[in-house]
């Protein structure tokens, strides 16, 4: 099955889109502030979900329209009874538009008004982050970042208003400091921010409300001719990508996946990229590696073919006889890594890059473009790929995905807290995983997932955004079951198999 990858998930949107969605909202004759309200509305709703049991709440306005959604939000709490404090960081009069629309009918309504100032003691039983939103520039100034920093000393739960204050809107790094948030609530576009970067870290659970009122008015139309950044990845296309396996099945349907790797005094890594591509369902999985590494590869997996490789040499038609390849893991970057990624690039086979690989294409075979590999950089690798830095990748990681794309071709997987995958149709966002995953193996067992998927007949992107789920998922599930700490890349193979097998116990 090489369907093309099915965008299932939701749309998300960068700042200046979602400015545009709200001016084509105001446009369709939904005044701002109506809309401001709307937010507001929203967000209360939200809060009193979350918290049922509180009956107070700190509120700190910043001096735009985020802000302004915290000052009606204050009103609606106050007109509930709440004991609400509400917390300008700019005067009043510096406001202007909806937010000062908002400020003067917050005090008109009766509701308290402190000023910020260092050390103010924050009284409510649930923060509520309506500093920055969709306009910050740069990394946060001054009085913001005392208040940002009361907010996540208070030890409170925390509802971000649109973004955690401090958080990039459309690349998830945090500009010098950000809110710690339980839960955010985000309009009318969610934020590709929210889904990677440090914003998993941050945001805490994220709701989307597109402010879609009833009937003709609905600002959910104005997103028709738009074209997403991204798409928010779900865990139902997993089961869309993989059809029932016909009952007359045999192992030739299900592909021949050989991995390549193991270099002398690095056999582990490609033994768990090898167990995880027969785990995954690949039909026949074929490993060639280091010789003195055969015998522990027999003993810990015998399913897979074991092939001991002096060099490039002795792989005679192992790439030819496979349906695609895996090299990187545990490669190294010596003669014998460079041989076997040379043969692996002329094999002719769709073939996952992964490590060491990935570390030759940056420094030795350089400025390589193909439509049939999957790479799969952490942000070290795209670093080297790029002739960048690590912190650089990460300061805007939808832009390093998108460059290594266009720069090799194929379907390029950022791994990292909310994995981006950059493919012919765009970017995807992994919103699965948790940091037990930060631990050796779990790339191998990735790369491993990979083959075994396009081994099956994906094609490279559905694959990619399929594997990358299959793979976070199976940590999550492993996390769920014994912690985070410890995670092993060989927890994960046992999980993996049951979300591959969805209709496993109906
Ligand atoms: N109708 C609408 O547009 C709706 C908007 N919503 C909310 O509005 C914000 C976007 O509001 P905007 O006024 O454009 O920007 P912000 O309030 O996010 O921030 C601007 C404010 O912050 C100051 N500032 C900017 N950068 C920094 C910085 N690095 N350090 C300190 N201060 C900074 C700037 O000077 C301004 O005073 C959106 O997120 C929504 O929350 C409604 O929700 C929907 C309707
Ligand atoms: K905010």
């Amino acid at each position: 099955m090489t369907g093309s990858p099915r965008s299932s998930g939701r749309a998300l949107y960068r700042a200046d889109q979602v400015r545009e969605l709200d001016r084509r909202t105001i446009a369709a004759g939904i005044a701002g502030f109506a809309l401001m309200q709307r937010a507001a509305a929203a967000a209360w709703q939200e809060l009193r979900a979350a918290w049922p049991e509180a009956r107070s709440l700190s509120v700190l306005c910043g001096g735009g329209n985020n802000g302004g959604d915290g000052h009606v939000l204050a009103a609606l709490a106050a007109a509930e009874g709440w004991v609400v404090q509400r917390v300008a960081l700019k005067p009043v009069e510096d406001l202007s538009g909806d937010a000062r629309l908002a400020a003067d009918m917050a005090s008109a309504a009766g509701v308290g008004l402190e000023s910020w100032r260092p050390g103010l003691a924050l009284e409510g039983e649930v923060m509520v982050d309506a500093l920055l939103g969709t306009g910050l520039s740069g990394e946060v100034r001054g009085a913001f970042r005392e208040a940002i920093a009361a907010i996540n000393a208070s030890g409170r739960p925390v509802l971000a208003i649109d973004i955690p204050s401090g958080v990039h809107a459309d690349t998830g790094a945090e500009l010098g400091v950000a809110v710690r948030a339980s839960r955010t609530i985000t309009f009318i576009g969610d934020k590709l921010g929210l889904h990677t970067g440090r914003a998993p870290a941050l945001a805490g659970r994220v709701v989307f409300r597109d402010l879609a009122g009833a009937g003709a008015d609905a600002p959910a139309t104005v997103t028709a001719d738009m074209t997403p950044a991204a798409w928010l990845l779900h865990r139902d296309m997993i089961a869309a990508a993989l059809p029932p396996r016909p009952r007359d099945a045999h192992k030739g349907d299900a592909g021949h996946a050989l991995v390549l790797g193991g270099a002398p005094g690095f056999g582990g890594a490609a033994l768990l990229a090898a167990e995880h591509a027969a785990r995954l369902g690949a039909g026949k999985v074929s490993l060639a590696t280091a010789p003195e590494h055969v015998t522990a590869c027999l003993v810990r997996r015998p399913e897979v073919m074991v092939h001991g490789v002096r060099g490039a040499g002795d792989l005679g038609e192992l790439p030819a006889r496979a349906d695609m390849l895996v090299v990187g893991p545990g490669l190294g970057q010596g003669s014998w890594g460079q041989a076997v990624l040379q043969a692996a690039l002329e094999a002719g086979r769709p073939l996952v890059v992964d490590a060491d690989g990935l570390n030759l294409l940056a420094n030795r075979f350089t400025g390589l473009r193909r439509d049939d590999w999957l790479l799969t950089p952490h942000p070290g690798e795209a670093g080297r790929l790029l002739g960048t830095s690590a912190a650089e990748v990460e300061a805007d990681r939808p832009a390093a995905a998108a460059e290594l794309q266009r720069r090799h071709g194929g379907t390029v997987i950022l791994k990292g807290a909310g994995s981006l995958v950059a493919g012919a149709s765009g970017l995807a966002v992994c919103p699965y995983g948790n940091p037990g995953m930060a631990s050796g193996g779990m790339g191998d067992a990735l790369s491993g997932i990979l083959g075994a998927l396009l081994a099956q007949g994906l094609s490279l992107e559905t694959a990619a955004r399929v594997g990358v789920m299959v793979h976070a998922l199976a940590a999550d599930m492993a996390a769920a079951a014994g912690g985070e700490r410890g995670l092993l890349a060989g927890d994960l193979a046992s999980c993996a198999r049951i979300l591959v097998n969805p209709t496993m116990g109906e």
